[in-house]
């Protein structure tokens, strides 16, 4: 079996308040491989820190702490920001839900795409723009070379994130987190999203840490999943396990996944039966 490109053992982040430390993540221990694992659990779980966490993008004023925490054989929590500058551009990635927040409106496309290679590489500048537009391709925008040229404004939601996507796979990272990447779209632009990133994952042999609230999205595009529950790490089982689940969590979790009607709303917070 391959190594884990991930592992995380006992990960705790909290945050200071009058009252002391407060945690939100409570130390949690899971693995992420060549494959798609989804985290998934009411608002406020910590999905989001956990994901945040990894990239070396906690808020201001939180303190992690770990037993461990490796990845690609590199000890992450003795890392200067030099050096998580160097890893998000090499071998993590990011994607956000809303592209809207994440491209700079006032820079063209095809500089946005490129930018981890200027940074991280020594391609020429004909180099650069090739790979980005043999990306651009990659990630099924049809004519690339207009699109390279265009600013954000011009792109629909569904594009800028397709172009998001290019942005962080250009530089082939080995893991890419996606902080649910489509909850801004609609539904069928989520499926091609997800069925992009799954198709992604597997020609570039990545691993995808996948942060959703919709299980049922996550029961077809996932492969494992994570479910949090109050910085805790509840259950942990197949996607294909998801619909007949042992907690009574997961259970409200999956009874409550999006319908039609409630599509892009938050998952509400469980409260136990007393
Ligand atoms: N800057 C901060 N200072 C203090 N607490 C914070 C800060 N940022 C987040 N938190 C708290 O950390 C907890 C975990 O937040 P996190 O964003 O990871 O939840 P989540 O599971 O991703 O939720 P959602 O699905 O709503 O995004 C929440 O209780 C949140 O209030």
């Amino acid at each position: 079996m391959l190594e884990p490109l991930l592992s995380a053992e006992e990960l705790s982040i909290s945050f200071p308040s009058d009252a002391g430390l407060v945690s939100v993540v409570d130390r949690i221990s899971f693995s992420v491989g060549h494959e798609i694992l989804a985290l998934v659990g009411e608002s406020g779980s910590g999905k989001s820190m956990t994901g945040r966490a990894i990239m070396g993008l906690l808020p201001r004023g939180a303190v992690m702490r770990a037993r461990r925490l490796v990845f690609d054989s590199k000890d992450l929590t003795t890392r200067s920001s030099a050096d998580w500058n160097a890893l998000r551009g090499t071998g993590l990635g990011l994607i956000l839900q809303d592209p809207r927040y994440s491209l700079n409106p006032a820079h063209r496309v095809g500089r946005q795409v490129e930018e981890a290679l200027l940074l991280h590489t020594k391609l020429s500048a004909v180099e650069r723009r090739e790979r980005a537009l043999d990306m651009l391709e990659k990630v099924g925008l049809p004519d690339p070379k207009r699109i390279y040229a265009s600013y954000p404004a011009a792109l629909s939601g569904g594009m800028g994130q397709r172009v998001m996507i290019a942005a962080m796979l250009i530089n082939r990272p080995k893991l890419l987190i996606a902080d649910e990447p489509t909850s801004a779209l609609d539904r069928d632009l989520q499926d091609q999203m997800l069925t992009l990133l799954r198709s992604l994952t597997e020609e570039f042999g990545m691993g995808l840490l996948l942060i959703s609230h919709d299980l049922q999205q996550v029961s077809r595009y996932a492969d494992r999943v994570l479910v949090m529950r109050q910085g805790r790490i509840e259950e942990e089982m197949t996607s294909a396990d998801l619909s007949h689940a042992g907690s009574p969590y997961t259970r409200a979790l999956w009874a409550a996944r999006p319908s039609a009607a409630t599509y892009g709303t938050r998952l509400p917070v469980y409260e136990d039966e007393q």
